[in-house]
C-alpha cells in the first residue's frame, strides 16, 4: 500500500517507526492487505469526434449517458466508421476506471466483479479491455460470458463535451451467485454505480449488486454509491433517496447528479442535504472544485488552521481537519464540510473532463482503503482511537481527489497511466499555498 501523500504530521506512513503510544511492539502482518471490490457493466469506450447533427439524429443527449439497443448501435457504428470518426478504443465502466485508477494511485490490488467473454481473440474489444486495465486489478473473479462485449460510444460534440450510448451487449449478465462472499468480506469498500440499476427489463446484474450489498452490510463492509449520470436519478429521486438510506455508506455524484437527487443546484447545500442518508459525500463541482461532507464526533473532531469559509452554510469548513467518521460510530456526531478549488487552477488546456469525477473517487478510496491497512498493522495505535472511515482529514481527502482529477483532466484517458509525481507526495508542499 502506498500511502496518499507524505505529511509532517505526526502519523504517518508507511510504519517505520512505532507510535509511541501503541504498546506491544507492532508485527508487520503480512497477511493482512486492504483492496477494494467493484462491480461493474465492463465496457469498451469508442471514442470518435461527431457534430451536434450527429447527435440529434441518433436522437442522444448532449452530456448524457444513454442506452442503445443492438439495431440503434450498428446504425451509429456504420455512420462513424463511413466516417473514420474513431479516434480512440480503450477500457472504460465508471467503476473500472475507478478501480483501475485506485490500484494505479494505492500500488495495490483492487477486485473487479463483472462478465468478460469466455473466448478472446487478439484486437477484440475483451482483449483491449484487458490490455488497459492494471495488473493490479485483479480479474481472476470475472465471469465468462457468451456473445459480445458492452461497448461505450463516446462521442465528442461541437462542444467538446462528451456523450455515451451504450450497447449493452453482454454487460448485465453478471449473476449473483458470481459474487464471492468472502471476496467482498474482507474488503476495505464495495464499489457500485446507479448504472448498475439502470435496465430496461430484468438483468442478472441488478440481483449480483444486491447480493454484493448484503454481503457488505453483514460485514461491515462500507458500500460506496457513483451517481453514473443525472437523468437515471432524475427519473426516481425518492427511489434513490431510500436505497441511499438503506445501502449506502459514501455517496460520490457531480453537482448535476447532486441536483437531481436532492433537489439543491448549489453543491454544498446538495451535500448537506444527501448527508440526512449516508455517511460521506463527495460533490464534484467542475470548474468550482469539490465539496466534501460528512460527521465527526464531537470528542475528536478538529478544527481547521485555514481561513473560515462561508457558502451554503456558514463557516462550513470549521472542522475539516477532522477525520470522517460512520455517523452510527460517533456518540455525538457533528457534520463536517471542506471544499477546494481546482488544483492549480486546473491546467491550461483541458485535455479531457471524462472520468475527472472518477479519479477523485479513486484517491478517496486510496485514502480509505490506506486507514484499513494501517489499523490492520497498527489496531493500538492511537489513530485508531475511534472508528474512522478515513486516514486522513476531510480537508486533505479534498486536496489529494483534487490533485488525481488534475491528472486525468490532463491526459486523454479516464485511465491514469501512471501513479502521482514522487516529488509532489507532499501534498502540504505543493503548489496550492502559494
Ligand atoms: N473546467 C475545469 N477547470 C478546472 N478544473 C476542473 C474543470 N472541470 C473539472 N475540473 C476538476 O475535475 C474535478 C471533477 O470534475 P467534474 O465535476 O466535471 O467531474 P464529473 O462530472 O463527475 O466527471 P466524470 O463523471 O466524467 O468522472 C473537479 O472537482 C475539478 O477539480
Ligand atoms: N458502468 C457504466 N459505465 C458507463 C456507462 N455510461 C458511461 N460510462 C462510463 O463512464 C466513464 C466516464 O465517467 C466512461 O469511461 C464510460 O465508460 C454505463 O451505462 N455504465
Amino acid at each position: 500500500m502506498k500511502f496518499p501523500g507524505k505529511r509532517k504530521s505526526k502519523h504517518y506512513f508507511p510504519v517505520s517507526q512505532r507510535d509511541p503510544l501503541a504498546l506491544p511492539e507492532p508485527e508487520i502482518n503480512e497477511a493482512a492487505g486492504a483492496y477494494i471490490v467493484g462491480i461493474d457493466q465492463t465496457l469498451v469506450d469508442i471514442e470518435a469526434r461527431v457534430d451536434d447533427a450527429f447527435l440529434a439524429r441518433h436522437g442522444l443527449s448532449v452530456g448524457h449517458s444513454m442506452l442503445v439497443d443492438a439495431d440503434a448501435a450498428d446504425r451509429l457504428n456504420l455512420e462513424l466508421m463511413e466516417q473514420a470518426s474513431i479516434t480512440h478504443q480503450f477500457a472504460g465502466g465508471t467503476v473500472g476506471n475507478t478501480l483501475h485508477n485506485y490500484s494505479v494511485l494505492a500500488d495495490d490490488r483492487s477486485m473487479l466483479l463483472g462478465v468478460m467473454s469466455s473466448s478472446i481473440s487478439i484486437g477484440s474489444h475483451a482483449y483491449r479491455y484487458l490490455c488497459n486495465t492494471s495488473s493490479r486489478v485483479d480479474l481472476n473473479y470475472l465471469q465468462g460470458a457468451d456473445g459480445a462485449m458492452g461497448r461505450c460510444f463516446t462521442l465528442i460534440g461541437d462542444s467538446g463535451e462528451r456523450t455515451f450510448a451504450i450497447s449493452p451487449g453482454n454487460m448485465n449478465q453478471l449473476k449473483p451467485e458470481c459474487v464471492p462472499e468472502d471476496v467482498v468480506a474482507g474488503a476495505s469498500a464495495l464499489l457500485i454505480t446507479a448504472y448498475l440499476l439502470r435496465c430496461t427489463a430484468y438483468e442478472p446484474i441488478m440481483d449480483a449488486t444486491l447480493v454484493a450489498i448484503a454481503y457488505a452490510k453483514k460485514y461491515q463492509v462500507p458500500v460506496v454509491l457513483t451517481l453514473g449520470t443525472q437523468a437515471i436519478i432524475a427519473d426516481r429521486p425518492e427511489w434513490w433517496q431510500d436505497f441511499i438510506r438503506e445501502n449506502v455508506t459514501i455517496l460520490a455524484m457531480n453537482e448535476e447528479e447532486a441536483c437531481a437527487l436532492t433537489g439543491c443546484t448549489e453543491p454544498l447545500a446538495a451535500a448537506d442535504a444527501a448527508l440526512a442518508w449516508t455517511d460521506l459525500v463527495i460533490c464534484t463541482a467542475g470548474p468550482d472544485g469539490l465539496y466534501m461532507a460528512g460527521y465527526a464526533d464531537t470528542g475528536v473532531k478538529r478544527e481547521t488552521r485555514h481561513p473560515l469559509l462561508d457558502g451554503a452554510l456558514p463557516a462550513f469548513n470549521r472542522h475539516e481537519f477532522s477525520r470522517a467518521m460512520r455517523r452510527e460510530a460517533c456518540e455525538q456526531p457533528e457534520r463536517i464540510y471542506s471544499h477546494i478549488k481546482p488544483y492549480m487552477g486546473g491546467p491550461g488546456k483541458i485535455m479531457n473532463t471524462n472520468g475527472a469525477g472518477d479519479g477523485a473517487l479513486a484517491a478517496v478510496l486510496h485514502d480509505i482503503a490506506a486507514n484499513v491497512y494501517h489499523r490492520q498493522q497498527l489496531p493500538d495505535s492511537t489513530k485508531h482511537r475511534a472508528s474512522f472511515l478515513t486516514y486522513s482529514s476531510l480537508a486533505q481527502v479534498c486536496k489529494y481527489a483534487n490533485r488525481v482529477s488534475y491528472q486525468v483532466l490532463n491526459q486523454h484517458s479516464p485511465r491514469l497511466t501512471r501513479g502521482l509525481p514522487e516529488r509532489e507526495d507532499s501534498l502540504e508542499e505543493a503548489y496550492w499555498e502559494r
